[in-house]
C-alpha cells in the first residue's frame, strides 16, 4: 500500500493551451437522480463542470430539470427515459448511479451501449443494482466507487476486512475487465492495476450526504481532461478530500456544493507551479 502524495496533483493538473475549445476538455454524461434524489445529480454537474469538463449533460427524471438549470446552467439536462443511446455513444465520459434509485433497465441500456474506448464511472445505486442483479461489465474503461457497505454488496467482504488489501484485489479479479476501483471510507483506497493507494488527506467533516456524489463527479471531469486515466482519479480523489481539508480549518462540516465551489482555484494553483 502507497500512501498518495500532492505530487500527483502536480503531475495531472496542467496549464490549458490557448488553442483550444470546449471540446478538447471532454464530453461527460451524468445518468441518475430520480425524483427523491435529484441533488445527486446537481452535485455531480456542478463538480464535473467546475474541474473543468467541457461539456456536461445530465439524463434525469423530468422533475429535476428546472433545479439543474439554478444551480448548474453550464449542464444541459435530457429526460432518462428517452433513448440515450446516441447521447451515450458522443460521450467521453459516462457516470450513471448518482441519485439512480431502482432503474435497472436503464443501468442495462448503458452497460451494453457504452464502447471501449469510453470511461464509465459507476457509483451509488448503480453498484446497488449490480449487487442484486449481477451483470457482465462492458469492455471501456471502468471506475467502481463504492462506499463501503456498497463494496460489501458488490463483493461479499464484510466492511471488517475490507481494510485487507489482498481481499479486495481477489474480489477484483473476478471481473474480465479489471477496474479501477476507488474504495470510500475515512481512508479512502484506490486500487489501480497493479497498486494500492491511500488518501492522506479529508476527515470526518466530510460525512455528509452528497459528499460521493461530488467525488463522482470530480472523478467524472478529471477524467475527461487528463490521461492515464489511474492518475486523473487519483487526483480527483485527492483533491476532493484535500479541498475538504483546506475548508475545515474555517468550517465544522464542509458541504458538498461548498467543495465544488473551490475546486477552480485549487486546481488553478496547482496548474500554475513547475513541474
Ligand atoms: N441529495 C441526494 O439526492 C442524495 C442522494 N444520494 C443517493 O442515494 C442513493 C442511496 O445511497 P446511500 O449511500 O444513501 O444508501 P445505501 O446505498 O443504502 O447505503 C447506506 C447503507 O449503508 C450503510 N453503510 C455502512 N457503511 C457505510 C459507509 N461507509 N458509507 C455509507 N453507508 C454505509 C448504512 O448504514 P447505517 O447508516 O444504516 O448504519 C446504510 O445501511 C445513492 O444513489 C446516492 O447517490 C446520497 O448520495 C445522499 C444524497
Ligand atoms: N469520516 C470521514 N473521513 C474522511 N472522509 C469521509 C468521512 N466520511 C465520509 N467521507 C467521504 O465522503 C464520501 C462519502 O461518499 P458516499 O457515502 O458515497 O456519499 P453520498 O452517496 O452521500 O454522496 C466519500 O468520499 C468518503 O471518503
Ligand atoms: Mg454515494
Amino acid at each position: 500500500m502507497r500512501i498518495l502524495t500532492e505530487q500527483i496533483l502536480k503531475e495531472v493538473i496542467t496549464k490549458r493551451p490557448s488553442v483550444s475549445y470546449k471540446g478538447n476538455f471532454g464530453r461527460v454524461l451524468i445518468i441518475g437522480g430520480n425524483p427523491n434524489y435529484g441533488g445527486a445529480v446537481i452535485m455531480n454537474a456542478m463538480a464535473a463542470v467546475h474541474s473543468g469538463a467541457g461539456l456536461v449533460s445530465v439524463a434525469t427524471d423530468p422533475s429535476n430539470f428546472t433545479a439543474i438549470h439554478c444551480h448548474t446552467p453550464e449542464a444541459m439536462v435530457t429526460d432518462y427515459q428517452q433513448d440515450l443511446k446516441a447521447l451515450i455513444v458522443s460521450s467521453d465520459v459516462v457516470l450513471i448511479g448518482s441519485g439512480l434509485g431502482d432503474q435497472l433497465a436503464l443501468l442495462q441500456k448503458v452497460l451494453t451501449s457504452i464502447e471501449p474506448h469510453q470511461i464509465l464511472i459507476i457509483d451509488g445505486s448503480a453498484l446497488t443494482l449490480l449487487a442484486q442483479h449481477p451483470q457482465v461489465l462492458p469492455d471501456c474503461h471502468l471506475v467502481l466507487t463504492p462506499h463501503q457497505m456498497e463494496w460489501e454488496r458488490l463483493s461479499h467482504i464484510a466492511i471488517a476486512n475490507q481494510n485487507q488489501a489482498d481481499l479486495n484485489w481477489q474480489a477484483l479479479q473476478d471481473y474480465t475487465n479489471q477496474p479501477l476501483l476507488v474504495l470510500k471510507s475515512n481512508h479512502t483506497q484506490i486500487y489501480t492495476e497493479n497498486e494500492v493507494y491511500q488518501i492522506p488527506v479529508g476527515g470526518p467533516y466530510q460525512a455528509t450526504g452528497g459528499m460521493g456524489d461530488t467525488l463522482a463527479g470530480m472523478i467524472a471531469g478529471f477524467a475527461a481532461q487528463f490521461k492515464p486515466l489511474a492518475s486523473a482519479v487519483m487526483a480527483a480523489t485527492y483533491a476532493h478530500s484535500a479541498i475538504a481539508q483546506e475548508l475545515a480549518q474555517d468550517y465544522y462540516v464542509t458541504l458538498p456544493t461548498q467543495i465544488s465551489g473551490q475546486i477552480s482555484p485549487f486546481m488553478r494553483r496547482y496548474s500554475q507551479l513547475d513541474k
